[in-house]
Protein backbone atom coordinates (compact mmCIF):
# COMPACT_ATOMS: atom_id res chain seq x y z
CA UNK A 1 0.00 0.00 0.00
CA UNK A 2 1.39 3.55 -0.94
CA UNK A 3 2.60 5.72 2.10
CA UNK A 4 0.12 7.71 3.65
CA UNK A 5 -0.32 11.43 2.41
CA UNK A 6 0.16 13.90 5.21
CA UNK A 7 -2.20 16.75 5.84
CA UNK A 8 -1.01 20.04 7.31
CA UNK A 9 -2.73 22.16 9.57
CA UNK A 10 -1.53 24.89 11.22
CA UNK A 11 -0.71 24.32 15.54
CA UNK A 12 -2.52 27.69 16.42
CA UNK A 13 -6.20 29.06 17.18
CA UNK A 14 -7.53 27.33 13.70
CA UNK A 15 -6.87 24.09 14.76
CA UNK A 16 -9.23 24.12 16.97
CA UNK A 17 -12.31 24.72 14.30
CA UNK A 18 -10.80 21.73 12.15
CA UNK A 19 -11.01 19.00 14.56
CA UNK A 20 -15.07 19.25 14.30
CA UNK A 21 -14.34 19.31 10.49
CA UNK A 22 -12.42 16.42 10.85
CA UNK A 23 -15.00 14.69 12.81
CA UNK A 24 -17.67 15.01 10.40
CA UNK A 25 -15.62 13.52 7.66
CA UNK A 26 -14.99 10.31 9.67
CA UNK A 27 -11.06 11.58 10.60
CA UNK A 28 -10.60 10.90 13.80
CA UNK A 29 -6.71 11.34 14.75
CA UNK A 30 -4.67 9.61 17.44
CA UNK A 31 -5.29 11.72 20.79
CA UNK A 32 -2.13 13.41 21.35
CA UNK A 33 -3.02 15.61 18.00
CA UNK A 34 -5.62 17.54 19.81
CA UNK A 35 -3.48 18.14 23.04
CA UNK A 36 -0.96 21.50 23.45
CA UNK A 37 1.66 20.03 25.16
CA UNK A 38 2.06 17.21 22.99
CA UNK A 39 5.65 17.67 21.67
CA UNK A 40 5.34 15.17 18.83
CA UNK A 41 4.75 16.72 15.37
CA UNK A 42 3.39 13.72 12.86
CA UNK A 43 0.19 12.10 14.14
CA UNK A 44 -1.83 9.05 12.70
CA UNK A 45 -5.59 8.78 12.10
CA UNK A 46 -8.06 6.60 12.09
CA UNK A 47 -7.31 6.06 8.15
CA UNK A 48 -4.49 4.45 6.94
CA UNK A 49 -4.33 6.53 4.05
CA UNK A 50 -4.03 9.49 5.94
CA UNK A 51 -1.58 10.94 8.60
CA UNK A 52 -1.47 14.79 10.21
CA UNK A 53 1.61 17.01 10.92
CA UNK A 54 0.65 20.26 12.99
CA UNK A 55 2.99 22.77 11.91
CA UNK A 56 3.28 26.66 12.28
CA UNK A 57 0.37 28.93 10.03
CA UNK A 58 2.97 30.05 7.29
CA UNK A 59 4.59 26.60 7.31
CA UNK A 60 1.95 25.01 5.91
CA UNK A 61 1.97 26.57 2.67
CA UNK A 62 5.24 25.99 2.53
CA UNK A 63 5.33 22.23 3.39
CA UNK A 64 2.45 21.74 1.27
CA UNK A 65 4.21 23.96 -2.04
CA UNK A 66 7.02 22.02 -1.36
CA UNK A 67 4.95 18.52 -1.80
CA UNK A 68 6.41 17.73 1.83
CA UNK A 69 3.41 17.76 2.43
CA UNK A 70 0.12 17.00 0.06
CA UNK A 71 -2.67 18.60 1.38
CA UNK A 72 -3.36 21.14 4.37
CA UNK A 73 -5.70 23.82 5.84
CA UNK A 74 -3.84 27.53 5.71
CA UNK A 75 -5.65 31.00 6.61
CA UNK A 76 -5.68 33.05 3.05
CA UNK A 77 -3.62 35.98 4.26
CA UNK A 78 -0.82 33.33 4.16
CA UNK A 79 -1.92 32.25 0.49
CA UNK A 80 -2.05 36.06 -0.57
CA UNK A 81 1.07 37.21 0.92
CA UNK A 82 3.27 34.04 -0.87
CA UNK A 83 1.27 33.66 -3.93
CA UNK A 84 2.63 30.05 -4.60
CA UNK A 85 1.67 28.62 -7.72
CA UNK A 86 1.78 25.11 -6.62
CA UNK A 87 -0.78 25.65 -4.70
CA UNK A 88 -4.67 24.95 -5.57
CA UNK A 89 -7.17 25.86 -3.08
CA UNK A 90 -10.52 24.38 -3.69
CA UNK A 91 -12.40 25.14 -0.64
CA UNK A 92 -13.23 27.87 1.49
CA UNK A 93 -13.85 26.36 4.68
CA UNK A 94 -15.93 29.19 6.80
CA UNK A 95 -13.77 28.94 9.45
CA UNK A 96 -11.01 31.28 10.95
CA UNK A 97 -12.70 34.58 10.08
CA UNK A 98 -10.76 37.69 10.36
CA UNK A 99 -9.56 40.72 8.12
CA UNK A 100 -6.16 42.36 7.42
CA UNK A 101 -6.17 45.74 7.82
CA UNK A 102 -4.18 49.01 8.46
CA UNK A 103 -4.40 50.32 11.74
CA UNK A 104 -2.71 53.97 13.48
CA UNK A 105 -2.59 55.54 16.93
CA UNK A 106 -5.83 56.65 17.79
CA UNK A 107 -4.42 60.39 18.03
CA UNK A 108 -3.22 59.97 14.65
CA UNK A 109 -6.11 59.23 13.13
CA UNK A 110 -8.17 61.75 14.38
CA UNK A 111 -6.53 64.28 11.83
CA UNK A 112 -5.61 61.89 9.49
CA UNK A 113 -6.85 61.50 6.22
CA UNK A 114 -5.56 58.38 3.96
CA UNK A 115 -6.38 59.88 0.70
CA UNK A 116 -3.04 62.12 1.48
CA UNK A 117 -0.65 59.34 2.33
CA UNK A 118 2.04 59.08 -0.31
CA UNK A 119 4.31 57.65 1.55
CA UNK A 120 3.94 54.99 4.88
CA UNK A 121 6.33 53.44 7.42
CA UNK A 122 4.25 49.82 8.54
CA UNK A 123 5.40 47.35 11.10
CA UNK A 124 3.53 44.24 9.51
CA UNK A 125 4.15 40.58 9.38
CA UNK A 126 2.50 40.01 5.84
CA UNK A 127 5.02 42.57 3.70
CA UNK A 128 3.53 41.39 0.30
CA UNK A 129 0.26 42.39 1.19
CA UNK A 130 1.09 45.43 2.42
CA UNK A 131 3.16 46.18 -0.45
CA UNK A 132 0.78 44.99 -3.11
CA UNK A 133 -2.09 46.75 -0.97
CA UNK A 134 -0.31 50.62 -1.29
CA UNK A 135 1.34 49.85 -4.63
CA UNK A 136 -2.28 49.62 -5.97
CA UNK A 137 -3.07 52.70 -4.29
CA UNK A 138 0.18 55.31 -5.64
CA UNK A 139 1.86 54.98 -1.61
CA UNK A 140 5.05 53.86 -1.38
CA UNK A 141 5.14 51.49 1.51
CA UNK A 142 8.20 50.87 3.84
CA UNK A 143 8.20 47.45 5.57
CA UNK A 144 9.22 46.46 8.93
CA UNK A 145 8.97 42.83 9.30
CA UNK A 146 7.52 41.44 12.43
CA UNK A 147 6.43 38.38 13.37
CA UNK A 148 4.05 39.07 16.05
CA UNK A 149 3.25 41.85 18.54
CA UNK A 150 3.08 44.64 15.56
CA UNK A 151 0.76 46.40 18.04
CA UNK A 152 3.46 47.86 20.12
CA UNK A 153 5.51 49.65 17.18
CA UNK A 154 3.60 52.77 16.70
CA UNK A 155 4.14 53.91 20.61
CA UNK A 156 7.73 52.75 20.35
CA UNK A 157 8.07 54.62 17.50
CA UNK A 158 9.38 51.73 14.58
CA UNK A 159 6.62 52.47 12.46
CA UNK A 160 3.64 55.10 12.01
CA UNK A 161 1.47 52.43 10.97
CA UNK A 162 0.88 48.75 11.11
CA UNK A 163 -1.07 46.15 9.23
CA UNK A 164 -2.37 43.11 10.66
CA UNK A 165 -5.16 40.29 11.20
CA UNK A 166 -8.01 41.99 12.91
CA UNK A 167 -11.04 40.40 14.64
CA UNK A 168 -12.59 41.49 17.70
CA UNK A 169 -10.43 44.54 17.66
CA UNK A 170 -9.75 43.91 21.06
CA UNK A 171 -5.98 44.26 20.45
CA UNK A 172 -5.73 47.03 18.35
CA UNK A 173 -8.19 48.61 21.06
CA UNK A 174 -5.84 47.50 24.48
CA UNK A 175 -3.01 49.43 22.62
CA UNK A 176 -4.12 52.37 21.37
CA UNK A 177 -4.90 51.97 17.95
CA UNK A 178 -7.66 52.15 15.21
CA UNK A 179 -8.66 50.16 12.06
CA UNK A 180 -8.27 52.83 9.21
CA UNK A 181 -8.88 50.74 6.06
CA UNK A 182 -9.47 47.29 5.68
CA UNK A 183 -7.24 45.87 2.99
CA UNK A 184 -9.13 41.82 2.42
CA UNK A 185 -11.86 39.49 4.56
CA UNK A 186 -9.74 36.43 5.69
CA UNK A 187 -11.03 32.44 6.09
CA UNK A 188 -9.12 29.17 6.26
CA UNK A 189 -8.79 27.47 2.83
CA UNK A 190 -8.19 24.20 2.13
CA UNK A 191 -5.20 23.50 0.03
CA UNK A 192 -3.55 20.75 -2.58
CA UNK A 193 0.02 20.61 -3.69
CA UNK A 194 -1.40 20.37 -7.83
CA UNK A 195 1.42 17.85 -8.72
CA UNK A 196 0.07 15.52 -5.70
CA UNK A 197 -3.48 16.28 -6.90
CA UNK A 198 -3.04 13.96 -9.77
CA UNK A 199 -0.51 11.17 -8.33
CA UNK A 200 -2.22 11.14 -5.32
CA UNK A 201 -6.02 11.60 -6.51
CA UNK A 202 -7.78 8.14 -5.15
CA UNK A 203 -7.37 9.52 -1.59
CA UNK A 204 -7.14 13.19 -2.48
CA UNK A 205 -10.16 13.96 -4.49
CA UNK A 206 -12.66 12.32 -2.40
CA UNK A 207 -11.64 14.79 0.79
CA UNK A 208 -11.59 17.52 -1.47
CA UNK A 209 -15.30 16.79 -2.31
CA UNK A 210 -15.84 15.67 1.79
CA UNK A 211 -14.66 19.12 2.74
CA UNK A 212 -16.42 20.67 0.10
CA UNK A 213 -19.95 19.27 0.94
CA UNK A 214 -19.35 20.34 4.55
CA UNK A 215 -18.67 23.80 4.34
CA UNK A 216 -21.43 23.95 1.05
CA UNK A 217 -23.82 22.07 3.38
CA UNK A 218 -22.94 24.37 6.23
CA UNK A 219 -23.95 27.75 4.41
CA UNK A 220 -27.01 26.17 3.38
CA UNK A 221 -28.44 25.39 6.73
N1 LIG B 1 -7.82 37.02 15.62
C1 LIG B 1 -8.05 36.09 14.70
N2 LIG B 1 -9.28 35.69 14.44
C2 LIG B 1 -9.51 34.72 13.52
N3 LIG B 1 -8.54 34.12 12.79
C3 LIG B 1 -7.30 34.50 13.03
C4 LIG B 1 -6.98 35.48 13.99
N4 LIG B 1 -5.65 35.61 14.04
C5 LIG B 1 -5.17 34.76 13.13
N5 LIG B 1 -6.14 34.09 12.51
C6 LIG B 1 -6.00 33.06 11.45
O1 LIG B 1 -5.27 31.99 12.02
C7 LIG B 1 -4.04 31.80 11.34
C8 LIG B 1 -3.00 31.43 12.33
O2 LIG B 1 -2.88 32.46 13.25
P1 LIG B 1 -2.31 32.22 14.69
O3 LIG B 1 -2.39 33.52 15.36
O4 LIG B 1 -2.84 30.99 15.27
O5 LIG B 1 -0.85 31.88 14.34
P2 LIG B 1 0.40 32.76 14.61
O6 LIG B 1 0.48 33.04 16.07
O7 LIG B 1 0.39 33.90 13.66
O8 LIG B 1 1.38 31.71 14.10
P3 LIG B 1 2.72 31.24 14.64
O9 LIG B 1 2.64 31.18 16.14
O10 LIG B 1 2.77 29.91 13.99
O11 LIG B 1 3.67 32.25 14.07
C9 LIG B 1 -3.77 33.11 10.60
O12 LIG B 1 -2.96 32.91 9.47
C10 LIG B 1 -5.17 33.58 10.26
O13 LIG B 1 -5.61 33.02 9.05
O1 LIG C 1 -8.96 41.64 16.91
P1 LIG C 1 -8.60 40.58 17.90
O2 LIG C 1 -9.75 39.67 18.22
O3 LIG C 1 -7.95 41.13 19.12
O4 LIG C 1 -7.54 39.61 17.18
C1 LIG C 1 -6.39 40.12 16.55
C2 LIG C 1 -5.14 39.49 17.07
O5 LIG C 1 -5.19 38.08 16.78
C3 LIG C 1 -3.94 37.70 16.18
O6 LIG C 1 -2.97 37.46 17.11
P2 LIG C 1 -2.91 36.14 18.01
O7 LIG C 1 -3.85 36.24 19.15
O8 LIG C 1 -3.09 34.93 17.16
O9 LIG C 1 -1.45 36.21 18.54
P3 LIG C 1 -0.06 36.29 17.76
O10 LIG C 1 0.47 37.65 18.13
O11 LIG C 1 0.71 35.15 18.32
O12 LIG C 1 -0.26 36.16 16.29
C4 LIG C 1 -3.54 38.95 15.41
O13 LIG C 1 -2.16 38.95 15.11
C5 LIG C 1 -3.94 40.08 16.33
O14 LIG C 1 -2.91 40.43 17.22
Amino acid sequence: MADPIVFAVPKGRILGEVLPLFAALGIEPEPAFADPDSRALRFATNRADISLIRVRAFDVATFVAHGAAQVGIVGSDVLDEFDYPELYAPVDLDIGHCRISVAEPAAMAAADDPREWSHVRVATKYPGITRAHFEARGVQAECVKLNGAMEIAPVLGLADRIVDLVSSGRTLKENGLVEVEVIAEVSARLIVNRAAFKTRAAVIAPLVEGFRRLTDGARAA
